[in-house]
């Protein structure tokens, strides 16, 4: 009786489910939009979740299958839930830019009651993203940028030592690079030495290297969270955040705003700016710390203990990842790399043989190699917006609904014959003063656009090209046959990562 009983709901259960994705998957149909058939609960990832390609390559793929059809945006689903992939530049500038006021999200859990973590900027939504993210922009301007840049400098000491090691053998450059952003990022995001360089097992590197991992785990437990009731969320007290990271991190900081504030501590870092946050909801171009009357918004520890997480999270994996492909593509074009070279070795001599901040922006080739090799390879290859009020899309009757998410090829866009002829080829001379003017308005990406643009987009400049400049001022970059061409990418992560790993010799000059 029972068994026949329990075969009943879980056939009743099945069906519902059943005609739930049905209901759901008829979506674009319904309005009338052109769509790609979505598989049965998968929606249009089923291949990310089953690890057979990366996120960036399938909507590459869905990217051109819409415009080829000669649409200018196309539906699809991520399990459930709406999707519209965008191919037209003047769309996309409308929700980047004109329109932003439709688009102000991203996709994303959030939940500071029960998972603080998820309150970064780059998951916070609306009001509360606009309010964290005015008070944040003030320490990534160029002067802010600049005072950091001695701080980032001193790690080319360790950085050096640590790759002369391995002038004998192949480098798997990636994973030196990762050591040396960590070292920066730890030291400028929380004033701290982590001296990965000289121990690659301590714990900054060591235990939460791997965040920006999607795991299939992952996957489900993203769909699950953002599929049912926050209350739900809360009441059962989850969270998608990894809860060792924040302890770890917060005695991190509350340890340093501690002996900071108690020894009137100044250092040129992202660490003093928070504090200067938290005490005075300002930031100042001086070393106080000190709390004073004003009545402008104040940063709570919690809420500067997630910022700097977050500056650490989104800090080292880009700019490392961004500079392994330049050094492939250097490695690939020898001559390129001799006259990067010759720029660099005369800026360097004009500054007494030292990197200055101002000697790196007087080298225009090493901007141009670093924008051309972005854009063949960027490493956040796909922007997401979420609608936030309705939307209807400029001469068409399609309206765009609340929630609806909105994905942004960036990869594609910088791969389309139409913007980058010959797009597989690497040529830095696309970036030059005069050709990059032809570049269409939201045809290169690799940071975003808009108000949500990347935060950090001059930190992770001038951290890239520091690395590409100290790299290739004093070692020839050539390619090791470890290295696996064409580079395919691991499926998992979130930031691009090449499967295998890119090797190269390195020969001191
Ligand atoms: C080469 C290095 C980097 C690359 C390629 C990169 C790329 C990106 C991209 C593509 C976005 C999404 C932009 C959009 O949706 O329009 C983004 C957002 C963001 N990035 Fe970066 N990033 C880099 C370095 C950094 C660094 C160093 C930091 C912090 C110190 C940082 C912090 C952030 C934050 C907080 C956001 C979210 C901003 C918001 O929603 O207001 N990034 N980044």
């Amino acid at each position: 009786m029972l068994s026949s009983y329990i075969f009943y709901v879980v056939i009743s259960l099945v069906t519902a489910i059943f005609l739930y994705f049905k209901w759901k998957h008829s979506y674009w149909k319904r309005k009338n939009v052109d769509f790609l058939e979505p598989e049965f609960f998968f929606g249009n990832i089923g291949d990310v979740f089953r690890n057979k390609q990366h996120r960036t390559n399938l909507f590459a793929g869905y990217y051109r299958h819409f415009k080829s059809r000669g649409q200018k945006f196309g539906g699809l689903y991520e399990f459930q839930r709406p999707q519209l992939v965008l191919t037209d530049l003047e769309l996309i500038s409308n929700v980047f830019q004109k329109d932003f006021l439709h688009f102000v999200n991203r996709v994303g859990f959030i939940n500071e009651e029960t998972d603080p973590l998820s309150g970064n900027l780059f998951n916070l939504k609306d009001e509360k993203w606009k309010i964290v993210r005015t008070m944040l922009t003030p320490t990534f301007t160029s002067g802010k940028i600049k005072m950091m840049f001695e701080t980032m400098v001193n790690c080319t000491q360790d950085f050096e030592k640590l790759l002369d090691k391995s002038l004998n053998e192949p480098v798997n450059i990636g994973a030196k690079l990762l050591l040396f952003t960590t070292d920066i990022i730890a030291s400028v995001a929380f004033g701290v030495d982590a001296k990965c360089m000289e121990n690659p097992n301590n714990d900054f590197r060591n235990k939460f290297g791997n965040v920006l991992e999607t795991s299939t785990w992952k996957l489900i437990k993203t769909f699950v969270f953002m599929s049912v009731p926050k209350w739900i969320i809360t009441r059962l007290n989850l969270r998608l955040s990894d809860k060792r990271m924040e302890d770890f991190f917060s005695k991190v900081v509350k340890d340093l705003v501690e002996y900071r504030e108690k020894n009137n501590v100044y250092r040129k870092d992202f660490m003093h700016l928070l504090i200067q946050l938290k005490n005075m909801g300002e930031t100042l171009d001086n070393e106080k710390l000190t709390n004073t009357t004003t009545n402008k918004k104040h940063l709570t520890i919690q809420e500067m203990t997630v910022q700097a997480i977050t500056f650490y999270i989104a800090g080292f994996e880009t700019a490392a990842s961004t500079m392994s492909f330049a050094l492939l593509e250097l490695a690939l074009h020898q001559d390129i790399q001799d006259r990067l070279r010759k720029e660099i070795h005369t800026v360097l001599k004009k500054y007494d043989g030292k990197i200055t901040y101002e000697g790196i922006m007087e080298m225009e080739y090493l901007n141009m190699v670093l924008q051309e090799s972005m854009r063949k390879n960027t490493v956040g290859g796909l922007i997401t917006r979420s609608c936030t009020k309705a939307y209807k899309i400029p001469g068409t009757d399609v309206i765009i609904e609340p929630n609806t998410e909105v994905q942004i090829p960036a990869t594609a866009i910088h791969w389309d014959p139409e913007y980058y002829p010959e797009p597989e080829k690497f040529d830095p001379e696309r970036f030059s003063a005069k050709n990059k003017a032809n570049i269409p308005n939201c045809a290169y990406i690799p940071f975003g656009e808009g108000p949500r643009i990347c935060i950090g987009l001059r930190f992770g400049k001038i951290n890239t090209l520091l690395g590409i400049c100290f790299i290739i001022s004093k070692y020839r970059v050539t390619l090791n046959n470890k290295t696996r061409l064409p580079i395919e990418l691991i499926v998992s992560k979130f930031v691009h990562t090449p499967k295998g790993g890119i090797w190269l010799n390195l020969e001191k000059l």
